[in-house]
Parts: structure tokens; C-alpha cells; sequence
């Protein structure tokens, strides 16, 4: 009921933050995911390149390909019906191009992308998460619909969300969808929610 008032809310509020505000934010959060077991245990991860305020994740990318870990970003499908993402390979020489919604992605061939089931830790972007995992995003589905397959306690790849501290908003706020997908880890400059 008050989702869409939510989103338009805090994406108001994250827009506003300072740049050095949104600095200390992007190394607290990169300092706090690479001392994750899973995350360091990684071999191959998706990240997203932030947009509309979210936490910005360039530092977050630098630091895991200097870990040696490979990168994978996410891009729409050709097919405007199509709400599955699919995740390209991205180094420090992939060329980038906005997509429809003026968020870059790699410009990719087919050799690039990486089905899902063979990445180690997908990190999620949210507009809000509530205390018991369930994530708002921007209204898309795109996140909800690539990641419906995933099950806890299956050894494949975990989705963790990302984003800053207030974007956890009091659950009676966010009314939970059958399609929406619950994120069993979400990871804040200041806190490592565990979910499960
Ligand atoms: N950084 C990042 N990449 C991402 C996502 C994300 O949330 N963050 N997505 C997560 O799913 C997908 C893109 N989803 C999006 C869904 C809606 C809008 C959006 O701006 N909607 C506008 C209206 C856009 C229009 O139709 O022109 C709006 O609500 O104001 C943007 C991205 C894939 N990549
Ligand atoms: N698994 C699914 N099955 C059917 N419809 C879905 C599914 N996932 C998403 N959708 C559709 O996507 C639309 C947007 O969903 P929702 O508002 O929950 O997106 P969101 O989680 O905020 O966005 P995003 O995942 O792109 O960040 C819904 O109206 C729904 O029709």
C-alpha cells in the first residue's frame, strides 16, 4: 500500500546525500564486503554500477577485480518483454553504453555472459529493505524475475543486498508480492543483516 510512497521517498533522500557522504559510504560498505568469507571465497560475482543515488559501487568493483575476482555486470535483454537480466563479463577495458533507463552496462558479446547459476554472490541494489529480508526495488521486477529460481540452502549462488543504512524501513511499510524475492543477506556501510 505504501510502496510506491516509500520508493519516491527514500529515492528522494539518497539523491540529496553530499558527495562525501556518498564517499565514506562507498568504502565503510566495500571495507565491510571484502572481509565476508563467501564474498572473499569468490570467484566470480555480479555487481551492478550504481545509479539514481544508490550506493555508489565504483570503489566497491575496483577493489574486488584487484582481488582477482571476476566481475559481472547486469544487462536488459534485447527483448523489451523480457524482464531476466543477464550478467556480462566487465574489466578495466570493457566498453560501456547507457541502457533504456540511462544505467551503463557493458557493452558485451555472447562469450561474455556468464549464466547465473555459475556466479558465486550476486549483489542485489534495493530502494528499501524491511527486517525480515524483503527488498523494494524500482519498480521494474527485473530483480524478482532473475533471481525466482534461487533457494535457500541450495549450494549455488547467494544474492546479497546493498545499500545504505536508512533505506531499512519498519516492515508494515512494504506490502510483500508473491513474485518478490527475499534477500537473505543485505550489507549496509554499518551492518551485515543475516536473514535466514
Ligand atoms: N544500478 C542498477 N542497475 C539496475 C537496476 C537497479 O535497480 N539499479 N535494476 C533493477 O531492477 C534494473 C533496471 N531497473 C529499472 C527499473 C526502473 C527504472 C526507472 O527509472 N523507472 C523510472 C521510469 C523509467 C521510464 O520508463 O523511462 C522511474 O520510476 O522514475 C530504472 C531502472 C537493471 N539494472
Ligand atoms: N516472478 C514474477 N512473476 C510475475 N511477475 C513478476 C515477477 N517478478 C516481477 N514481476 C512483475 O514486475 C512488476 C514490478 O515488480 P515490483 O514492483 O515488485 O518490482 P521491484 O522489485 O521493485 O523492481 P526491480 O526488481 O526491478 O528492482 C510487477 O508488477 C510484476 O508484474
Amino acid at each position: 500500500m505504501f510502496n510506491n510512497i516509500v520508493r519516491a521517498y527514500i529515492r528522494m533522500i539518497r539523491c540529496s546525500l553530499t558527495f562525501q557522504e556518498q564517499f565514506v559510504a562507498s568504502q565503510l560498505i566495500t571495507n565491510r564486503i571484502i572481509t565476508i568469507k563467501r564474498v572473499f571465497n569468490s570467484k566470480r560475482i555480479a555487481v551492478f554500477f550504481s545509479f539514481d543515488g544508490e550506493i555508489s559501487t565504483t570503489f566497491l568493483i575496483r577493489t574486488l577485480l584487484s582481488m582477482r575476482k571476476k566481475i559481472y555486470l547486469p544487462v536488459l535483454s534485447t527483448n523489451l518483454k523480457s524482464k531476466c537480466l543477464l550478467f556480462a563479463q566487465y574489466t578495466l577495458s570493457t566498453s560501456l553504453i547507457f541502457n533504456r533507463f540511462n544505467i551503463y552496462e557493458p557493452q558485451y558479446s555472447m562469450d561474455a555472459v556468464i549464466p547465473i547459476e555459475d556466479l558465486d554472490v550476486v549483489f542485489v541494489p534495493l530502494v528499501a529493505f524491511d527486517s525480515r529480508g524483503y527488498r523494494l526495488g524500482m519498480g521494474g521486477g527485473f530483480y524478482d524475475s532473475t533471481l525466482k529460481h534461487w533457494k535457500k540452502n541450495q549450494d549455488h549462488y547467494i544474492p546479497i543486498g546493498i545499500g545504505y543504512d536508512f533505506q531499512k524501513v519498519p516492515h508494515e511499510l512494504l506490502s510483500v508480492k508473491k513474485w518478490d524475492i527475499f534477500l537473505p543477506e543485505i550489507i549496509t556501510p554499518s551492518n551485515h543483516f543475516v536473514f535466514r
